[in-house]
């Protein structure tokens, strides 16, 4: 028989919040019948309007919080929630901490893997820490706008004050902004795939205040681009690098394949832990800088090295785990797929007088069957990969390796869990607690680090 949904849209319904969603949505249900919430957490009731009914769930706004939860703080402003910048704005810290150990406890227990889970460990002030910030740019009203999409839409909300971003990269962005203006600057449009200007990327050293400056184009050619850029500098004594980035492609990937350094150099030099790590625009780079040193440090104590011991890094970046383990381990090999970021990575062990590493361009489970088929014998092996987590083959050619530890930094939950089963089932075992690292306060993003060890 055909079952019955309980709700209609645009009717208004008392509710009592029941859990939180990976998404950061609240909870209800009426008969059974989910209805996902956004700013509503448990332990609240509240009245909700139903926005959008599919076959097995719903879709609710707030109308009114009739009961408040203890954790619920007052929203910094709507346009966090309504742009996904801050999901979790509306969640004290503590809470937002919690909720992030709670949900690589859930993943595991969906594996029915038996672990222990600690507390995260946050930051002493949740805000402005991003220290790189990819901004739209589009027209609003004929003017040259930079926000934020709302979300799942490319309708974009002007902002000025992003919250979780370095404050000076805030600033810069107005600044470009108002050059393009000046310049006019024709914004992208994604609807005709016309335009120049798509977005504007910024990043900040942490500790050397160094600036970059991308602009992402659709056109190979800038209009006024000399003038851009003097005044780009002139504006922004921090800049020691403007780039441009080609992306021609109707698409949603933010960088094209083409940068073109427009003036400076084509990198900024930032520090962690005490390494100096040269960083162009189309490498990946950490976003907390004052967390990824507390994560860097915890997965490098974590991975226990003696200074005989052979380590892998796959994902490897730039080098920043590379070079934290090769001031401990004799050798120290990194595999990573982006070019730009590899050469990174070998001026990266020159600028820190580290000869001791060794890097190579590939897929990360192509070059480890390679090195699982040249013979060699890692003692430990880091992986850090992209939300995807890791091939199955990759895992293969790790157990082939028999490390005697696996060190898996990860930024999804959900594909850890399944990856550490894969690991599981092939004689390795998670015996210390799970470490959360709160890398993206205000958001739903779970960073943490797992250590896998070989069995008897
Ligand atoms: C989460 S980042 C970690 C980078 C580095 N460990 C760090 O923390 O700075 C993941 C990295 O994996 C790279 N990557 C993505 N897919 C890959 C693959 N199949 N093989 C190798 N590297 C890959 C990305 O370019 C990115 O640099």
């Amino acid at each position: 028989m055909k079952k019955m949904v309980p709700v209609e849209k645009n009717q208004n319904y008392d509710v009592d919040i029941t859990d939180l969603t990976y998404q950061g949505l609240g909870v209800a249900k009426i008969d059974d019948f989910p209805i996902f919430i956004e700013n509503a957490l448990p332990t609240e009731n509240v009245t909700m309007k139903v926005i959008k009914v599919k076959k097995n769930f719903a879709f609710g706004r707030v109308v009114k919080i009739n009961q408040k939860s203890k954790d619920r703080v007052e929203l910094v402003d709507k346009a966090y929630t309504q742009t996904g910048i801050a999901p979790l704005q509306h969640l004290k810290y503590d809470a937002q901490l919690k909720f992030k150990q709670h949900q690589i406890q859930v993943d595991f227990d969906k594996m029915k893997l038996d672990v222990t889970v600690n507390p995260t460990i946050g930051m002493d002030d949740p805000t402005h820490y991003r220290n790189k910030a990819q901004i739209p740019v589009r027209s609003i009203n004929g003017q040259l706008q930079t926000g934020f999409y709302r979300k799942h839409s490319h309708d974009l909300v002007p902002i000025e004050d992003f919250y979780i971003q370095d404050p000076k990269i805030d600033e810069a962005v107005v600044v470009v902004r108002d050059i393009l203006r000046k310049f006019r600057v024709q914004p992208y449009d994604e609807q005709t795939n016309k335009g120049v200007v798509r977005n504007i990327m910024v990043r900040r050293g942490h500790y050397s205040h160094e600036m970059m400056i991308v602009l992402i184009t659709r056109t190979e050619k800038l209009p006024s681009s000399s003038e851009i850029v003097a005044e780009i500098e002139q504006s922004l004594p921090e800049v020691k690098s403007i780039v441009q980035n080609v992306n021609p492609e109707k698409t949603n990937a933010l960088m094209g394949k083409k940068n073109k350094v427009l003036a400076g150099k084509s990198t900024i030099e930032d520090t962690l832990l005490g390494l100096k790590f040269d960083i162009s625009a189309s490498s990946f780079y950490q976003v907390n800088p004052v967390q990824t040193e507390k994560l860097y440090d915890l997965a490098t104590k974590k991975a226990d090295l003696s200074a005989d011991d052979v380590v892998i890094d796959a994902y490897c970046g730039i080098g920043t785990i590379s070079l934290s383990m090769a001031r401990v381990a004799k050798q120290v090999y990194g595999v990573e797929i982006v070019p730009e970021a590899v050469e990174d990575a070998k001026k990266n062990a020159k600028l820190n007088n580290l000869t001791n590493v060794h890097f190579v361009t590939g897929k990360a489970e192509t070059q480890m069957a390679k090195w699982q088929e040249d013979g060699l014998k890692p003692d430990v092996i880091s992986v850090d990969p992209p939300r995807k987590g890791l091939d199955a083959s990759l895992i293969d050619s790790v157990v082939k390796m028999q490390p005697k530890r696996v060190v898996y930094v990860s930024c999804n939950p959900a594909t850890l869990a399944r990856d550490v089963k894969l690991f599981t089932e092939q004689g390795y075992q998670v015996n210390q607690p799970i470490q959360p690292v709160d890398q993206f306060p205000q958001t739903v993003h779970v960073e943490s680090i797992t250590v896998l060890e070989r069995g008897h």
